[in-house]
């Protein structure tokens, strides 16, 4: 068994000609909280979407726990444990923050029977335990639609954790998000990284300041440079690819 939870080794995919990864190579051990930063275009969601099999490579491969992911569903990939998180929340708004997180943990069971039914001890104990994780015990049996954004980006966090997944791809999670709410979302990360492999692809360089321990640059399709944010930030490449853009200062 390989400690690295995941290895992208020669990866490249066209579309119609156009290499939107190119010969990307990539790995991270299990464990690891790795942010994924990169201009526009860079391949960051096509990355994803490789690792999900939503799209498959042209040519390379990417091993999950050693497991060669080719040709495997996106359904198959989930149940070997790969969770992902749009960027924009996917709950069940006239539900509550626990009956969104009673169906998550019971994926195998159907809507209905989850709903009707009572749910066992050990459900109703990780239920509880996962509304303290993503702080919304006081809003656990109010409407989701009453949630603020922040809110229902932890709750759909919260959803992806309950199915047990061993890597969580987060895509974005602060987007839109105001300083505190991502702040809540940064320390939500940081607890889950205890327990998860996470990669977290952003934007919001503050923000990856926070939660960043690692971080992957990709730059057309290719990883530009890794390292820890101060390494990052003061590579000449990336500083003329990316972060020398003019940058807002709003102090
Ligand atoms: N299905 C597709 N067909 C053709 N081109 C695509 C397709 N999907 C992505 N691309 C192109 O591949 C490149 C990489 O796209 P991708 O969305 O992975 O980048 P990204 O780093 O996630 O960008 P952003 O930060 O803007 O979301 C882009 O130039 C995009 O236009």
């Amino acid at each position: 068994m390989s400690d690295k939870i995941l290895e992208i080794e020669n990866l490249t995919v066209s579309f119609e000609g156009f290499k939107a990864l190119n010969q990307l190579n990539f790995s991270m051990d299990t464990g690891e909280l790795r942010v994924i930063i990169g201009p526009n275009g860079a391949g960051k969601t096509t990355f994803l979407d490789v690792i999900t099999g939503k799209v498959q490579p042209t040519t390379g491969r990417a091993l999950f726990k050693g497991k060669n992911l080719r040709s495997r569903s996106e359904h198959n990939i989930s149940r070997l444990g790969i969770g992902r998180k749009f960027q924009t929340p996917r709950v069940y708004l006239q539900l509550t923050p626990r009956e969104n997180l009673d169906l998550s943990c019971n994926r195998h069971k159907n809507v209905l029977a989850t709903l009707m039914g009572r749910p066992s001890g050990t459900e109703r104990r990780t239920v509880a335990g996962l509304l303290e994780t993503i702080g919304l015990t006081t809003k656990a049996d109010i409407p989701a639609a009453l949630l603020s954004h922040g809110e229902k980006q932890r709750l759909e966090i919260g959803m992806l954790v309950a199915q047990s997944p061993d890597l969580l791809l987060v895509d974005e999670p602060v987007a839109g998000l105001t300083d505190e709410e991502t702040e809540n979302v940064g320390s939500l990360l940081i607890t889950l990284a205890e327990s998860h492999s996470i990669i977290v692809i952003e934007h919001d360089m503050e923000f990856v300041r926070q939660i960043a321990r690692q971080v992957t640059v990709l730059h057309q399709g290719s990883v530009l440079c890794e390292g820890t944010m101060d390494e990052v930030q003061n590579n000449p490449q990336v500083i003329e690819v990316y972060l020398g853009q003019p940058e807002e200062d709003d102090g």
